[in-house]
């Protein structure tokens, strides 16, 4: 274990990636392999439902116990810098055992830049340094051209102009947080084949302001030695990371909604990820996730929509806890149908008695 003094300053890696991508995933295995490091962990979701903060605090241990995994729930990380998240590091940095290593989740329609920028701040300047951005892209939806449609038409020039702005809402995140990236990973490699990431592969290069290492991972499993320690000083280096919104104080996160969904019991988990899957299609729906409540199981059942790719487990027992379905559901703002999207959830509610 290294010696830290006081005069040392605590590494911060930011984790971003787009919503889904894998970030929480990631940050599970860089808990269970912290390489003696005392780390703590700071996590931001767009919805109110803090899903990821009860993921991670359920792998709390020694080396990072729950009091060092703090959420910031309900916003963006990039909007909030001053009346949450300074706050919140500082916190941090004020715990009996300093943490030796801070990651930070951004929520996945955060811009990474803003939050660069808060390490300027005088309070934390001095006792923080941003060791390193990791960029998480889910090597499937990148090759699928979700995010950049027309990836020869992609020019790392338009980043800097705002005249040229064409993009999506969806690329625009996606692009900005590549721009920050001082590592990119590509996430989920079982999903597609060596051309699929070969692919992804190209349009991530092609959209990156300058050359980035570009690896693979499956499951979060990536060497820690790879991901953290890579004293980078981001925060000295905030002009070789361009975004959309350089030169704008404020930006918005009208693009996208996020609504949560509360029902009694499911009838059958199976048709529940049927009906999901659909809406998905058909309500172009980013994200799902939440718990549910199916009939006669005592295990709450965690699910995990990205696209239409939906994952289940069933997590621990309801124990005293309200049997209730609450699900938190992102899509872009000009499709979201609350109403659709509530009545399909609905029909698969359990019959009375
Ligand atoms: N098939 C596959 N699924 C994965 C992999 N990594 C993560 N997932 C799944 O993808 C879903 C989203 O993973 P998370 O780690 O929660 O992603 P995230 O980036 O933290 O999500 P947000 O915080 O909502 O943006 C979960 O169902 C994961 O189990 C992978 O390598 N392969």
């Amino acid at each position: 274990m290294t010696i830290r003094t006081d005069l040392d300053k605590i590494p911060v890696t930011v984790i971003t990636g787009f919503l889904g991508a894998g970030k929480t995933t990631l940050i599970r295995h860089l808990m269970a392999n912290p390489q003696g490091r005392r780390l703590a962990v700071l996590v931001n979701e767009f919805g109110t439902l803090g899903v990821d903060g009860d993921i991670l605090k359920s792998c709390a241990d020694e080396n990072c116990p729950a009091e060092n995994i703090v959420e910031l729930a309900n916003g963006c990380i990039c909007c909030t810098v001053a009346d949450d998240f300074i706050p919140t590091v500082e916190r941090l940095m004020a715990l009996p055992q300093r943490p030796e290593h801070i990651l930070i989740e951004t929520s996945g329609l955060a811009l990474p830049k803003p939050l660069l920028k808060a390490f300027d701040w005088p309070s934390i300047r001095s006792r923080i340094t941003v060791d390193g951005v990791i960029t998480l892209a889910d090597a499937e939806a990148v090759a699928q051209g979700r995010f950049a449609s027309d990836p020869g038409a992609v020019d790392a020039q338009r980043l800097a102009d705002d005249s040229l702005d064409h993009d999506t809402p969806l690329a625009e995140v996606f692009e900005d947080q590549l721009s920050c990236a001082d590592i990119v990973l590509l996430s989920k490699t079982d999903l597609v084949n060596k051309a699929g990431l070969e692919h992804a592969r190209t349009i991530v290069t092609e959209i990156a302001p300058r050359p980035l290492p570009v690896l693979p991972m499956r499951d979060g499993v990536i060497d820690p030695q790879i991901v953290l320690g890579l004293g980078a000083a981001a925060e000295d280096d905030l002009a070789a990371r361009p975004s959309h919104h350089d030169g704008h104080d404020e930006h918005e996160h009208e693009d996208f909604d996020s609504m949560v969904i509360d029902l009694p019991e499911i009838a059958d988990p199976d048709r529940l990820v049927a009906a999901i899957r659909t809406l998905a299609r058909e309500q172009h729906i980013l994200r799902v996730k939440g718990y549910v409540a199916i009939r006669g199981k005592p295990m709450r059942l965690l699910l995990q929509a990205v696209g239409e790719r939906v994952r289940t487990q069933y997590d621990r027992p309801w124990g005293t806890q309200p049997r209730q379905t609450r699900l938190v559901v992102i899509a872009e703002h000009d499709h979201i149908d609350a109403t659709a999207i509530h009545a399909a959830l609905a029909g698969q509610v359990a019959p009375r008695g």
